[in-house]
């Protein structure tokens, strides 16, 4: 693609007035939420366990870690059947309500977020997150029916929820950085979600087993908040010509639409719509590994106990972190669209060797191998970002955390009805299925990329012209 003459991005000013210190990173506030979000999760899942099996006189307090390996009397027991169906169903309930609720809301905020500034869209969903652990923790206290988890959620989803933030972080970081720095600044802003879920998956899971679910869920609460006055009182505005903006407008919707049909140049639609594909293929495919690993490590033959579990999920947490480091060094002597290849296959070989994997010394060596895994979606988040102008980032950053709610649940539905239909020719199979759907993105990064230097070359009829690299 041809480089666009692009100045680099002023600093946005100091607002005058403030005695505050003003910082323009956003970083600490994706931490912050990440880690409320991550510990969040998995004890609302633990208390829905309890409560139910309590109404239903079942009373396993390992809930769900005790599926029992290989032998199958755990899971053939019909109370406990009825207690796991009842459990997933609310799962389902909320993560629905979630979803449609935040898809409304991160389209209209998100566009908004480009006139009005970064910020109200920041405070706006932290806030919502912060209500919503208080009505969670109220739900514990006063034992209130488990539909206010419901409506809780629901009320977050209003406010934009996670992915609104998402959406607003990575719009904040495409606002504040150099195009040719960009992709290494989204990798920072996903490693610091990543190492985010590695503190709240390990210390929330044993801290739970110390304590209980209340005192953990008090951090989440209190780690919300603190994204909130972040956001509120130290974070600097990214957006350069703030105006004012009505919200209840549907023009904003159509700033949506707008980017994938009238976008500036003929050819950037259909790539808009292609790396929003490979984006969608690649994080459902890393959604539903995650959702199927601790099911695929408890039974046969790999029998892991709890500890070796937390193994494992630190490991595949440390992928975004390794990627980060990979996607530096490579980016040395490589254009990004190869980084994210090398990623691909990473994951692609990673997967496989999970899939085959019959020993724990096999199963850690499959994690290793994923260590570049986490390389491909900063590269398309940033492509994406430079095909739209810069006052269209918080449109297409909400349209990207939309295809991400969907991920969410096509992973759900995908990986967790594929892992019971094919257990018995091979437990392995959900991972080699993601691996050959990962071949889709990768056919897609390699096409584009090579569209783009034939297009080059034809624009400037030198053939000795290499392609611009952004
Ligand atoms: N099915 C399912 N499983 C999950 O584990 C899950 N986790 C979350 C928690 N939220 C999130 C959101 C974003 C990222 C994330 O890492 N996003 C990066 C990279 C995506 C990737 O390459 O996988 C990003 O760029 O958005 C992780 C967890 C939400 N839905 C889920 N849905």
């Amino acid at each position: 693609m041809a480089a666009m003459a692009a100045p680099p991005p002023a600093e946005p000013p100091v607002p005058p007035g403030r005695c505050l210190p003003s910082l323009l990173a956003v970083e600490p506030l994706l931490f912050l939420a990440t880690v409320s979000l991550g510990l969040q999760g998995p004890l609302a899942t633990q208390y829905l366990w309890d409560r139910l099996g309590a109404e239903h006189g079942y009373s396993d307090r390992n809930g769900t870690d005790s599926a029992g390996c290989g032998d199958g009397n755990a899971t053939a027991d019909p109370l406990r059947q009825e207690v796991e169906a009842l459990v997933s169903h609310w799962n389902l309930y909320i993560n629905l309500g979630g979803f449609f609720a935040s898809l409304f809301s991160v389209t209209l905020f998100g566009p908004w977020s480009d006139s009005v500034g970064r910020r109200p869209a920041l405070i706006l969903p932290t806030a919502g997150m912060a209500l919503q652990t208080a009505i969670y923790l109220l739900v514990m206290y006063l034992e209130l029916h488990v539909a206010f988890f419901l409506l809780g959620r629901i009320l977050s989803g209003l406010t934009g929820d996670y992915n609104l933030i998402l959406a607003s972080c990575f719009s904040y970081v495409a606002d504040v950085s150099e195009r040719r720095a960009r992709t290494f600044r989204v990798a920072i802003l996903e490693a610091c979600l990543g190492t985010a879920g590695m503190v709240a998956s390990i210390g929330g899971g044993q801290w739970r087993k110390a304590q209980g679910y209340i005192n953990p869920f008090w951090l989440a609460f209190a780690a919300s908040l603190a994204a909130t006055l972040y956001a509120a009182l130290f974070l600097r505005e990214s957006v350069k010509e703030k105006k004012a903006a009505k919200l209840f407008t549907l023009s904003h919707y159509k700033a949506v639409y707008r980017l994938y049909t009238t976008p500036e140049r003929p050819s950037s639609r259909w790539k808009l719509v292609l790396y929003s594909l490979a984006f969608f293929l690649i994080v459902t495919v890393h959604f539903g590994a995650k959702d199927i690993y601790v099911v695929y490590e408890l039974g046969f033959p790999l029998c892991w106990t709890s500890d070796l579990i937390g193994y494992g999920s630190a490991a595949s947490y440390l992928a975004y972190l390794s990627s980060l480091v990979g996607l530096r060094l490579l980016q040395l002597c490589l254009e990004d669209i190869w980084v994210a290849e090398i990623g691909l296959i990473s994951n692609i070989a990673g997967m496989v060797v999970i899939s085959l994997a019959t020993t724990t010394a096999l199963m850690f060596t499959g994690y290793g191998i994923l260590f570049l895994s986490m390389a491909a979606t900063p590269v398309i988040r940033s492509k994406l970002s430079k095909l739209v102008s810069e006052t269209e980032q918080g449109a297409l950053f909400a349209s990207v955390a939309c295809v991400e709610g969907l991920c969410s649940l096509a992973a759900t539905g995908v990986f967790n009805s594929l892992y019971p239909a094919t257990l018995h020719f091979m437990r392995g199979f959900p991972f080699l299925f993601g691996a050959i759907i990962l071949l889709i993105p990768a056919a897609i990064l390699g096409g584009i990329q090579i569209w783009d230097s034939k297009h080059d070359y034809n624009d400037f009829q030198d053939a000795s012209l290499s392609p611009a690299k952004d």
